[in-house]
């Protein structure tokens, strides 16, 4: 099926972010399909965040194109159009950016709050709620302050916050690390849930190969300031670029695919070697 725009979720074209001499990104080219869990990989300073900040307007890139939802977005963050796709993604940072003095239920209240300043008090914290359980955390976890919370439900806590505005596109960068395996695993199914339930295009910084495996239809690399590749895994593993070799047939990637063919999670390898 060919890709009409309409079925375009993120386009990012001849992308440059340079900080002083240190060039981070040139030329770099990105389409994101509506639905899909995109990963993306590359070693580290290849410009995973850059490029993610880049896209939700934290970071001006000084040459290129993003458009969401077919909507430019460079330049124009706090405007008509653009604004009101802003509404429609939550974001999930690296370190869960919680609040440390807000309640989990007013972290992601924030949001709400901003947007929608009208909503009472009741509303918001039934909605509070609502994102609170959606994200499998106890209702209880509500009046909690971050610093109670273990990591794996911090991160739970700022996904209920990514997903306080009913996002169509969520963006999450590196949501699984420092998460033992077994919370890893499970926040991987919560999102591939989540995607599947509320339809949701998710943009997914990481270097956990077993979410690649699990969860991720699509992989992004990063590397020479470019996306040298985009593809399902067997697709990146039939090319021969060092890197993308290294890291998926390397022992962890050999030990990731292991793990999924078990599980009958991974994508399907026949025909990969
Ligand atoms: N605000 C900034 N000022 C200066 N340099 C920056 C800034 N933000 C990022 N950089 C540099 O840009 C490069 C890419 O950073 P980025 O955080 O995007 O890498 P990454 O691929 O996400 O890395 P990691 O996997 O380690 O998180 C790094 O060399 C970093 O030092």
């Amino acid at each position: 099926m060919g890709q009409g725009s309409d079925d375009i979720a993120i386009h990012v074209q001849g992308l440059k972010n340079a900080f002083g001499d240190q060039v981070v990104h040139e030329g770099l080219d990105l389409d994101v399909r509506r639905g899909e869990i995109i990963g993306v990989v590359g070693g580290s300073g290849t410009g995973k965040s850059v490029l993610m900040r880049s896209i939700i307007g934290l970071q001006m890139p000084e040459a290129g194109e993003v458009t969401v939802f077919g909507v430019p977005m460079l330049g124009r963050y706090d405007e008509g159009e653009a604004e009101a796709i802003r509404r429609r993604w939550g974001v999930l940072f690296q370190n869960g950016a919680l609040f440390s003095t807000l309640t989990v239920a007013e972290n992601v209240e924030v949001p709400l709050r901003e947007y929608y300043p009208q909503l009472s008090e009741t509303l918001l914290d039934e909605i509070a709620s609502y994102k609170i359980v959606m994200s499998g955390l106890p209702v209880e976890a509500g009046p909690k302050y971050p610093s109670e919370l273990s990591g794996g439900m911090r991160k739970r806590a700022g996904l209920a916050r990514a997903l306080a505005l009913d996002p169509e596109l969520l963006f999450l960068d590196e949501p699984t690390a420092g998460l033992d395996p077994i919370g890893a695993a499970a926040f991987d199914e919560l999102l591939a849930d989540l995607q599947e339930r509320l339809g949701l295009t998710v943009f997914l910084i990481t270097h956990d190969l077993d979410t690649l495996y699990a969860i991720c239809d699509r992989v992004a690399v990063l590397a020479d300031r470019k996306v040298i590749a985009v593809g399902t895994i067997p697709e990146l593993l039939a090319l021969d670029h060092p890197w993308i070799q290294e890291y998926f047939n390397g022992p962890r990637g050999r030990v990731a695919a292991d793990t999924a063919q078990r599980n009958g999670t991974g994508p399907d390898m026949a025909g990969s070697n």
